[in-house]
């Protein structure tokens, strides 16, 4: 009896034992379980804090990142549509510099899609800026002396260095720039069968035996002077554009542009109206070289423009000069100039530069015939 009952003890305390031990285990278990849950609850809290930080530490930058957006959307010229049919893709060699960068404003303006290749010898960016990012627009680091693999409908070539002093600062590059670079432009546009216009110049005539000067003119230019790198760097490029044009077919335009002045020339081009607009605002001697009594004639760069395009997208194959026929002595310049920015500058000679054309007007008979253009000033 007495070992039943120690039996029946021993076999209850075994099962209170087996209980308290599972119940041991449960307390256990809930209380690492709730310190796990407490524990993810103030990580979780904490998460959330530091979130809400960030959010107000970058809620500033979103607000600045959406003006800036608005603002690129907002920043460009208007742009015309055209249809497909009437949209061109234009290469534009030169298009940073000064008269480029008003023809890429004018072609991105009338609605197609412009490629500008500059090598920024001359150019510059700041010219085009206000393009960079619009879709129809691109900004291409190139010198054109190096081939280019491009698909275009027409090429405007205005890459070379325009100002006396620029292009006689290194010569070889300028005769590179205006030979092989206009054989390379002329190889794309035979290849791509895209149409060319070349800007030639004035320089062509030198320093001329007929006034006013046609097309017809052949020029009387010294082959060895000073000026030689750009003069016969150009002729030579209207030479390969009708060698082209007879062999290859290639459909060429040649524009001999006349002195051009406008926004966009930098201060130290070198070029007259420039020198003498800089010198007079700063109260230096307006510095005319040889006796002044040299004429040129001074069309405003929209007025180039307008003809540029008009030549090119017209049937007129030879050669149309681009100028203003208003006529007037280099010292005549000055005083109007010393007068305009009402300066107490003086006028300063110095020595006359060799070679220096003596009368310069152009004849533009055959640009109003042709092309209905004349240039109406600023
Ligand atoms: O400070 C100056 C600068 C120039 N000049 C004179 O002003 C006249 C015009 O000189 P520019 O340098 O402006 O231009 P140029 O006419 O000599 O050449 C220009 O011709 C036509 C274009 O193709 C080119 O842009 C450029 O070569 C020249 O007789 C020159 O000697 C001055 O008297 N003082």
């Amino acid at each position: 009896m007495m070992k039943r009952v120690i039996w029946l003890i021993s076999g209850l305390n075994r099962r209170m034992m087996k209980l308290l031990f599972a119940l041991a285990l449960i307390a256990y278990i809930a209380s690492v379980w709730g310190t796990y849950t407490n524990m993810r609850s103030i990580q979780e809290h904490g998460e959330m804090k530091i979130e809400q930080r960030i959010d107000e530490a970058v809620a500033p930058l979103r607000e600045k990142i959406r003006d800036l957006e608005q603002s690129f959307s907002q920043k460009y010229p208007p742009v015309k549509f055209l249809s497909e049919k009437d949209r061109k893709r234009i290469l534009i060699t030169g298009g940073a510099g000064f008269v480029g960068s008003h023809l890429t404003d004018k072609l991105m303006m009338d609605g197609h899609e412009v490629t500008v290749v500059d090598n920024f010898f001359t150019g510059r960016k700041r010219n085009v800026e206000h393009w960079i990012g619009h879709e129809n627009f691109e900004l291409i680091n190139h010198d054109v002396v190096e081939p280019l693999y491009i698909e275009v409908d027409q090429i405007y070539h205005l890459a070379s260095p325009a100002s006396p002093p620029n292009y006689m600062y290194n010569p070889i590059k300028t005769l590179k720039t205006n030979t092989i670079g206009t054989l390379n432009m002329l190889g794309l546009a035979k290849r791509v069968g895209a149409r060319l216009l070349l800007a030639s110049t004035s320089e062509v005539y030198g320093d001329p035996e007929v006034h006013p000067q046609n097309e017809e003119y052949w020029g009387h230019v010294n082959p060895i002077g000073p000026r030689a790198c750009y003069d016969e760097g150009k002729r030579v490029a209207e030479t390969m554009c009708y060698a082209y044009m007879k062999q290859e077919g290639v459909e060429v335009r040649v524009a001999r542009i006349f002195n051009t002045f406008g926004s966009r020339m930098h201060m130290n081009d070198g070029r007259v109206v420039s020198n003498f607009i800089l010198q007079a605002l700063q109260g230096e001697p307006l510095t005319v070289y040889g006796s002044g009594a040299q004429t040129r004639a001074f069309q405003y760069v929209s007025d180039l423009v307008n003809g540029l395009v008009l030549l090119m997208n017209s049937n007129i194959s030879s050669p149309v000069n681009l100028g203003n026929p208003e006529e007037h002595t280099i010292l005549e310049f000055a005083r109007l100039i010393k007068s305009l920015v009402v300066s107490r500058s003086q006028i300063q000679f110095l020595p006359e530069a060799q070679d220096d054309p003596q009368r310069r007007r152009p004849d533009i008979r055959k640009a109003k015939m042709l092309l209905g253009w004349e240039p109406v000033g600023w």
